[in-house]
């Protein structure tokens, strides 16, 4: 210290008037604080008091803050002070001066007021500025007194003057006796204010709670925390950064948009997942307050984390940490550019913060969720209308690249064999940049043996594949699927209950599991319907095509233009024919075996309305008994044994169609009663079912037997009789209609010559002649194979003879020639005969078996025994 003025004025006595003095000041400063509002009126109030006395230029109260051993201006009297134009005054005010110096180390010990010249001590080492400033705005002198609180110095009264010598003896004992008092006034303020400030801080805290309660998503969240934000550090800035669901990164969650403009830098932010364990992040997260850290101190400590690299960009220097954290668990960070701290506020902050992201994080969740079920469910309902790979592919496409983002590479399907795979869908635009890759692909064979099939194919859920991950592993595709710029790509098991179907691999940075397992099941099903589709598309095809050959074949074959004969029996015929076509009219055709009813009845059917569709015939003869009511009204699976699978019976195959009933006079009668029901009521039951089936059939049915006859001998119901005899036509005998002998035999004749390649040029009319004396007991049928056989036997393309067979054996001359045998060689030549007349019909209506009255069983074991063979008839 090098001069110091009145080194002891508190040994010197003062006078009466002067304690007079210093005790109304007391007592007028005493009353003055008691009213002070603001605390630079006090220093105002004050310098007042004093300044009738006393001659200064201007005070000022500084305080200490014992933690980091500094001052700081703390009561200011601004309009007085010379340097409050100066261009660091600013900056003084607010600076914190070191308690280490010598300047002020002096003050503190001085128990009594101590003044100083300034050019005295201006110039020491580490010397407050203030010092000069006010010595070069004029100050001279100042006069340090200070504040002592509970035995302590809790600061100093700086008073300076621009005169020396302006300290007197009593200035100094004025202001040793006040001093205590504005301790004590000091103390008050700084109480006052900290009450203050505490009541601000706990109707800020209750505010933003009160606020934070109502937010929903994470921009309310950014909106309430910037509002809060901003009434306790205006300029800065923050970001909330949640823990991400891998639980080793972390992303920035809420901001302060304002701060950011830039959408590739807000598009940045959004995609950014930091690791955890960066040596900055894990810090905060581990620390149970607040964490203060530079910016630039972190980078040279070699932290790399990008976001670093961006606020020093961005320009915060200081930033703040805290974790935001609900009991046990962290969610996420709080970063603020911030410089001073305030501990309890900003925890109290983010205990809030915590509450609220922890609670918009699981309304995410639901939502997300909720939405994931809703995708689920429009898929689901978009595959379900699926029928062909198109239409899949287009479903796929919509739900998957539109709202997933999520690219379809691949779809393979197990084959028959259940060992190869092929291709069944894929995006080949995908692989623009790496065609002759994705081509060889394409081409390369895939069993379920190969490792990545074999894989995903064993696994539950199917597999993740990182690409960057694969491509270090050598596996040989990554290359491929790395050219899509996706990070992953996953294969997945397609499954049908147990079964797996196929696989499917889709390319995607990120997808749910739960999506995924959903999106799989609903393409799998969509995929065996597509499947099971074209096999029924295939076999509807392949049942059109025959359908259609089988029309053809029959319009071929039974044309109504090629019913021959046009004798007046047959006119007669084709008039009641083209009466009743038109109709839905049952009839009932009559006639001899091989008349041709089959004939008419199929021209009847071609020439109704109901001849787009095929006229279905059931041989009621030909069937065993037992199957005749299944073969016509169907049966449900077990109905009766050795019914296997469910059978549509001839009458609902018959629907909308006409049913031909040949021989209906063979019906057995349970038949007959069923039949009845069918036609009385338009509707039947299948064996073994419950429901009725509506029916709109039209009969025609057929008999070679008398059927009044029978319903008088009790055979056939007489009420069925009457129901199908609604319109009868007879067919009349050939031998009735000798006329229409030789244009059939012309007709067949042409219809042999083309089928058997052997060309006739002429009939010899002997040929009519012979046929024309025949009886024809099997009728059209037996002229046809007649002349069938004889054409055969032609050589010169001439019909010169015709093997009429021989008379029967009625005839009364034949018999003779029998006389001398013995009876097996006259039954073998009668079984011969009979055979010949029914052009080898063996059994069955208007065969042998039936003019012998024997079975047909019967008539087969008697050929055999007897040797004969079609030679013999056939000759
Ligand atoms: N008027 C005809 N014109 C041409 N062919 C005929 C004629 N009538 C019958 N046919 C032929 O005779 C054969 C037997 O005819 P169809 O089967 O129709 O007789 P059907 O009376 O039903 O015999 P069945 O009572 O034995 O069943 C068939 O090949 C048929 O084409």
């Amino acid at each position: 210290m090098k001069r110091v003025k009145d080194m002891d004025p508190g040994l010197s006595v003062p006078s009466l008037a002067s304690l007079e003095q210093e005790r109304r000041i007391l007592s007028d400063l005493g009353n003055d604080i008691t009213g002070v509002r603001d605390k630079n009126d006090l220093i105002i109030l004050f310098s007042n008091r004093i300044r009738s006395l006393f001659y200064f230029t201007h005070t000022i109260v500084t305080l200490i803050d014992a933690r980091d051993e500094t001052y700081t201006p703390f009561l200011l009297d601004h309009k007085s002070s010379p340097i409050r134009s100066h261009a660091i005054y600013p900056e003084l005010i607010k600076a914190h001066f070191s308690l280490n110096e010598s300047f002020i180390q002096a003050a503190l010990r001085a128990e009594e007021p101590i003044s100083f010249l300034l050019e005295d001590i201006m110039d020491q080492p580490q010397s407050p500025s203030f010092l000069r400033a006010n010595y070069e705005a004029g100050v001279k002198e100042i006069l340090m007194t200070r504040l002592m609180k509970e035995g302590k110095p809790m600061g100093f009264i700086h008073i300076y003057s621009d005169k020396p010598n302006s300290f007197s003896i009593e200035f100094r004992n004025v202001i040793k006796g006040i001093a205590p008092q504005l301790s004590g006034a000091v103390s008050n303020i700084i109480k006052n204010e900290e009450i203050i400030k505490k009541e601000k801080e706990k109707s800020l805290l209750l505010d933003f709670s009160n606020g934070i309660a109502t937010v929903r998503t994470k921009e309310e969240l950014a909106l309430a925390v910037r509002a809060v934000l901003k009434k306790i550090n205006p300029p800065g800035g923050f970001v909330i950064r949640k823990i991400n669901e891998d639980n080793t990164t972390m992303s920035p969650y809420a901001y302060d948009l304002t701060k950011t403009h830039d959408p590739k830098v807000i598009d940045a932010l959004e995609q950014a997942r930091y690791p955890i364990n960066d040596g900055l992040q894990d810090r905060v997260l581990n620390s149970a307050i607040p964490l203060l850290f530079k910016v630039d101190r972190e980078i040279q400590r070699g932290i790399t984390s990008s976001y670093l690299q961006y606020w020093k960009t961005m320009g915060f220097k200081e930033i703040v940490g805290i974790r935001l954290r609900n009991g046990e668990t962290n969610h996420g960070i709080l970063f603020l550019d911030i410089q001073e701290i305030n501990v309890q506020l900003l925890q109290g902050i983010c205990s809030q913060i915590s509450i609220a992201l922890a609670n918009i994080m699981a309304n995410e969740q639901i939502n997300k969720k909720q939405e994931e079920q809703a995708f689920l469910l429009d898929f689901s309902s978009d595959v379900a209308l699926v029928k062909t790979k198109l239409d899949l592919q287009a479903a796929i496409f919509r739900v998957l690249d539109k709202t997933m983002h999520t690219q379809l590479s691949m779809i393979r399907i197990i084959d028959e064999d259940d060992y190869n795979l092929s291709a069944f869908m894929y995006d080949e635009t995908l692989f623009e940049t790496a065609k002759t890759h994705f081509a060889e692909l394409l081409a390369n064979r895939v069993t379920v043996e190969d490792a990545y099939t074999a894989e995903v194919l064993a696994s539950e859920d199917g597999i993740v594949f990182n690409i960057e991950e694969e491509l270090k592993t050598g596996n040989t595709y990554a290359r491929l699927w790395k050219t899509t710029g996706l990070k992953n790509m996953y294969g997945l098991p397609l499954r049908v209950g147990n079964k797996n179907i196929g696989t499917i691999w889709l390319l995607a940075d990120r997808l749910s599991k739960l999506m995924l397992k959903g999106i799989c099941a609903q393409i799998s099903i969509a995929i065996a319907n597509i499947q099971a589709n074209e096999k029924l598309l295939a076999y509807k095809k392949q049942l059109e095509v025959e359908n259609d050959y089988l029309k053809e074949q029959i319009k071929t074959i039974y044309n109504f233009s090629e019913i021959i004969g046009n004798g007046e029996q047959m006119q007669e015929v084709y008039r009641l024919m083209s009466l009743v076509a038109g109709t839905n009219t049952t009839v009932l055709i009559l006639g001899e075996t091989g008349t041709g009813k089959e004939l008419i009845a199929r021209a009847i059917h071609n020439a109704s309305p109901r001849n787009d569709k095929l006229m279905v015939k059931v041989n009621c003869a030909a069937l065993p008994a037992n199957l005749i009511e299944s073969e016509l009204f169907g049966h449900e699976r077990g109905s009766f044994t050795g019914a296997i699978d469910r059978r549509i019976g001839k009458f609902e195959l018959a629907n909308n169609s006409t049913l031909f009933l040949d021989e209906v006079g063979e019906l057995p009668p349970e038949a007959q009663a069923k039949l009845l029901r069918v036609i009385q009521e338009r509707e039947l039951e299948r064996l073994g079912g419950k429901q009725t089936i509506k029916v709109d059939v039209r009969l025609i049915a057929a008999t070679n037997r008398n059927l009044e006859e029978e319903v008088k001998a009790g055979r056939f119901r007489a009420d069925l009789y009457f129901r199908l005899n609604v319109f009868p036509i007879n067919l009349p005998p050939l031998r009735e209609r000798l006329e229409d002998i030789e244009p059939l035999t012309h007709f067949f004749v042409k219809k042999y010559s083309r089928n058997t390649g052997r060309k006739i040029r002429k009939i010899a009319p002997k040929v009519i002649q012979q046929l024309r004396s025949y009886t024809w007991p099997g009728n059209v049928r037996e002229l046809e194979h007649l002349i069938e056989r004889s054409i055969l036997l032609t050589t010169d393309g001439i019909l010169h003879d015709v093997y009429i067979p021989q008379n029967t054996v009625t005839d009364k001359q034949e018999l003779p020639h029998l006389l001398n045998h013995s009876l097996e060689e006259v039954e073998r030549s009668y079984i011969i005969e009979i055979l010949r007349r029914c052009s080898g019909k063996i059994s069955g209506p208007g065969s042998a078996a039936e003019i012998l009255k024997i079975p047909g069983n019967t008539l087969h074991s008697k050929l055999k025994k007897l040797a004969i063979t079609k030679k013999d008839y056939f000759s």
